[in-house]
């Protein structure tokens, strides 16, 4: 395998690989990186003796296109995939101008770091996370294999989309959130001189991916600006709408302020309701799950011993959820994987919980987020 661009990502796949016994050939225009990669146990910093199964392309989105070509023409690779965070673009460029197309899947692990460089680069990044695979449709099946093959190599779960499709989600999903993280962190510059005093978790939280290397997102976000545009737009008529509540309520009487409080909670509200689409990190598909249904008594630390007896089993305090029961007491509800449901209702049943109910569950109701 050739991985060239050996900063962070291409870095990452190449220890992935490595790892795995996989011969890796390295290569960057900036040749300490190159060098750096190999010190760390990545592969090797030279060109490969003769053709590679498969060339990966771990450079910025707007040089894929170009790389590849140079690569094809000294005939580096029998297959090629990218890592790029933007797929239209880059696939137009190749169908356009490289010379053989067919032999190119594009890619993108869903998971990074906020720092650049090889020395950034970590061979478990990419497990359990997705990684899409955008064939074109004069994409090979063998370069296709390829592309999936280095996903499972490197731990990752492919997900097979067109690439369109893929510049829209992502727009959504890791583009406009990472221009907010950092129009929320630039206004913390001229922000008055309490800011470092009174920093919490969640302005870490929100504005964490802001550290990103400016001139990589740079080229990301002018590499999917259509997609993006259509998400800022949206955002912007609800800051709009925000803004004009919060004027209101600066400012107006009481019947006045019941709207602008409407709103406010309106938009918190829908918030909450956009976060349970998100699957909860190692919750698995919805389908593999089943919900087991335990009445608590009331009395104090109840609670607390069912929560013991559970996180036993895997299960965190935070998956469940708890509502009070018709007589008294509460009804917990604790989603599971189905295949583990019978073993810890046993389990639960040996240390005195009668287990009332199971179901498969809705994982996405279920989930408080
Ligand atoms: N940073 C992140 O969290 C993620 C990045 N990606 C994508 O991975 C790709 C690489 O990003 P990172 O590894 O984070 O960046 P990086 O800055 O750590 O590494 C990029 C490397 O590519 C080299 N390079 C640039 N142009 C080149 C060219 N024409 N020929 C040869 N080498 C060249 C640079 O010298 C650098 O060493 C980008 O397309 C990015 O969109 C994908 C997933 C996550
Ligand atoms: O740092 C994080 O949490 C990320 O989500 C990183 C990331 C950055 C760019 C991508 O194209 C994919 C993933």
């Amino acid at each position: 395998m050739a991985v060239i661009g050996t900063g962070l990502i291409g870095t990452s796949v190449a220890l992935a690989a490595a790892a795995q016994g996989v011969s890796v050939y390295l290569s960057d225009r900036d040749r300490t990186a190159a060098r750096t990669a190999a010190a760390l146990g990545a592969g090797r910093a030279q060109e490969p003796p003769e053709p590679v199964d498969l060339a990966v392309l771990a450079v910025p989105p707007s040089q894929v296109a170009a790389v590849l070509i140079a690569c094809q023409g000294r005939g580096l690779a029998r297959a090629y995939t990218d890592v790029a965070s933007v797929k239209a673009g880059p696939e137009q460029a190749v169908l356009g101008r490289a010379p053989d197309p067919a032999a190119y899947v594009g890619g993108h692990p869903l998971a990074g770091r906020e720092r650049s460089g090889p020395l950034a680069a970590r061979a478990e990044l990419f497990r359990g996370r997705p990684w899409a695979l955008t064939p074109h449709p004069l994409t090979s099946r063998a370069a296709l294999d390829r592309g999936l093959e280095l996903a499972e190599l490197c731990g990752a779960a492919p997900v097979v989309m067109r690439s369109r499709e893929h510049d829209e989600v992502v727009a959504l999903t890791s583009h406009v959130p990472h221009l907010l993280a950092a129009v929320m962190a630039a206004r913390l510059r001229d922000g008055p001189a309490g800011v470092p005093l009174l920093a919490g978790q969640g302005l870490r939280d929100v504005t964490r991916i802001a550290a990103g290397d400016p001139r990589l997102w740079g080229d990301i976000l002018r590499s999917n600006a259509r997609a993006m545009a259509g998400v800022v737009q949206e955002l912007r008529a609800d800051l709009s709408r925000v803004a004009a509540a919060l004027d209101v309520l600066a400012e107006a009487d009481d019947g006045a302020r019941d709207q602008g409080v409407r709103t406010l909670e309106e938009l918190l509200a829908r918030g909450v309701a956009g976060l349970a689409r998100l699957p909860r990190p190692g919750a698995g598909p919805p389908e593999g799950r089943a919900a087991l249904r335990v009445l608590v008594p009331d009395r104090p630390g109840e609670l607390a011993r069912l929560l013991g007896a559970v996180a036993a089993f895997g299960v965190a305090a935070d998956d469940i959820a708890v509502e009070a029961a018709e007589e008294s007491g509460l009804s917990v509800r604790i989603p599971v994987p189905t295949a583990d449901a019978e073993r810890i209702e046993a389990g639960l049943d040996a240390v005195g919980y009668a287990v009332q109910v199971r179901s498969p569950a809705n994982w996405t109701a279920l989930s408080k987020r």
